[in-house]
């Protein structure tokens, strides 16, 4: 930057030096502005690099730097939500960003900027009314692994020339969509999922046709695998050509889809394209209902395994415990073979935080955790996997801020996850459950794709309090959601988030069922 001088009037001292101290502030004004924009840029990344990319496009994208007045950062966002949202949630994580560059600053403060400021992003989703859901993304019927459609159904193609990219796999047009994390190569063995394990791989790689163990029923108590492992198998049979039609889809998704079949009388092509598949998946069965839907099922299963299709099915209980399911159904389920996973050991834990890690260290190879914190987090948090998870994710997240982790924080950081493998804790469906009865809908309704005013506001809110009351991810919310999409929960979050900030009988309401699910949790 270039300091331009002003030429001094003869005796008119006075004026030079005020047009000479103008000049300078001026150009002092133009030096600090270049360096809060630098100041903002590094702040930018390293908020980038703690949040990650999706997060940070989704709260942060359209922040700007306001001011730097002495110790007071100013931020602004285009809306209220907005503004409460990054108040509520990441106020001390953006303050402690900003003090780490610059320690001076004491106190940062969120505004809203005014519209003719700055333009508002055209497809803002949390603008969207609430009786406007979004609907599935478009670019899933365009990327490489999303499934093709069979009559009415969409089976996932085989696809060994198109290699899995994303993490979260596109959502199908029928099913629920596949996290490509959830692999055989990212799965820990060890001896409370060994017998799992192998016969999964069994049938993964078994050729079409080629049936083991048929049903293969998998159960457990929650957080312990299942998922992945019925999603490796689809991942695996996905990237394979051994078997072309393979369908994963969660027994909620498969309610909500024949019982929409059947109200549009289209249930005879839903079943024809059911017929051709080579493997089905089912996640979640203890949540299959309806006594018409069960019949469905019932058939479908009876075809499937007359003609030698595999079939694998997953539920929190043994089949002969599955009290709610039609008898034949449940002794169709009996006929195979059912695995029961149980809880990892310290081997086990410890094996997943490595490989947490390791996986992390692949987008920066700079991270490290001590072993010796690794272990004590492997010996404390013995619940499951979903709660390792949320252990790692929590010293992964601290671990910037307080490199020099010891014991005894960890301990402090990690105190609502150790023992919550005893504590009862909350279950989606126990919200569901809940929410449908205060306003009188169905739990079916809610897990359907209804996008009628009336069941549109109750799902949002039960997506709402899924998210904050239990310690499952967008996509996991999306699947026991009818095999939605992971944005539609985001834009469920964010909707009632903002619905609640200026409507006081909607956070009553929301207070009210936090009341009634802990208390039906307690
Ligand atoms: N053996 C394992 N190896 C690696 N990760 C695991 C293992 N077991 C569980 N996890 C991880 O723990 C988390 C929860 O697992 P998952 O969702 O598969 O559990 P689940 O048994 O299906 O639970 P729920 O019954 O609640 O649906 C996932 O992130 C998963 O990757």
């Amino acid at each position: 930057m270039q300091v331009t001088t002003v030429p001094a009037r003869a005796g008119n001292g006075d004026h030079a030096r005020q047009a000479f101290d103008s000049v300078c502030s001026e150009a002092a004004g133009e030096t600090s502005e270049m360096k809060h924009d630098a100041l903002f840029e590094r702040f930018s990344a390293r908020l980038k690099a703690q949040v990650g990319q999706d997060v940070y496009a989704s709260w942060f994208g359209r922040l700007k730097l306001h001011s730097v007045s002495k110790s007071v950062v100013r931020l602004t966002v285009p809306t209220t939500f907005l503004k409460s949202w990054i108040n509520n949630r990441y106020l001390e994580l953006i303050t402690t960003i900003l003090q780490a560059e610059d320690p001076e600053i004491l106190k940062v403060e969120i505004l809203v900027r005014s519209a003719s400021r700055g333009p508002r992003a055209s497809a803002a989703t949390e603008d969207r009314a609430a009786g406007s859901e979004p609907t599935s993304t478009p670019t899933a019927s365009r990327t490489p692994n999303a499934p093709r459609e069979i009559g009415k159904i969409a089976v996932f193609p085989t696809a060994a020339s198109t290699p899995v990219r994303s993490q979260q796999a596109p959502s199908p047009l029928f099913g629920s969509p596949l996290d490509t994390r959830f692999t055989f190569d990212t799965f820990i063995e060890g001896s409370s999922n060994r017998v799992a394990l192998a016969a999964a791989k069994t049938i993964a790689e078994a050729g079409a046709g080629a049936v083991r163990f048929n049903p293969l029923f998998i159960h457990s108590g929650v957080g312990l695998g299942k998922t992945h492992l019925l999603q490796a198998i689809a991942n695996a049979a996905v990237a394979s050509d051994r078997m072309p039609r393979v369908v994963y889809l969660t027994a909620e998704y498969f309610m909500w889809r024949f019982a929409t079949a059947i109200r549009d009388n289209d249930a005879l092509t839903l079943k024809d394209s059911l017929r051709n598949i080579d493997l089905l998946i089912i996640d979640d069965m203890q949540f299959l209902q309806g006594k018409m839907i069960q019949n469905e099922f019932c058939h479908l299963l009876n075809m499937l395994l007359d003609s030698a299709k595999q079939v694998v099915v997953a539920a929190d209980r043994a089949p002969w415990e599955l009290e709610s399911l039609d008898p034949r159904v449940r002794s169709r389920l009996q006929g195979g073979v059912a695995i029961e996973v149980e809880a990892p050991d310290y081997e086990m834990r410890l094996e997943m935080l490595k490989g947490r890690l390791e996986a992390a260290r692949q987008e920066d190879p700079s991270l490290d955790i001590p072993a010796e914190i690794l272990n004590h987090v492997a010996r404390s948090v013995t619940a499951s996997g979903r709660e390792l998870e949320g252990a790692f994710n929590q010293l992964l997240f601290r671990r910037s801020f307080e490199p020099n982790l010891t014991i005894e924080r960890v301990d402090e950081l990690l105190a609502h996850l150790v023992g919550a493998g005893e504590a009862r804790r909350v279950r989606i469906e126990d919200i569901q459950r809940i929410v449908a009865r205060h306003y009188n809908v169905s739990r079916q309704e809610l897990v359907s794709n209804r996008r009628t005013r009336v069941i549109v506001k109750p799902r949002q809110v039960a997506m709402y309090l899924s998210k904050t009351m239990t310690p499952r991810s967008f996509p996991e919310i999306g699947r026991r959601f009818g095999g939605r999409d992971h944005t539609t929960v985001l834009h469920a979050v964010r909707k009632i988030e903002e619905l609640i900030s200026g409507d006081n009988k909607l956070s009553h309401e929301i207070e009210l069922l936090k009341r009634l699910i802990n208390e039906n949790n307690a």
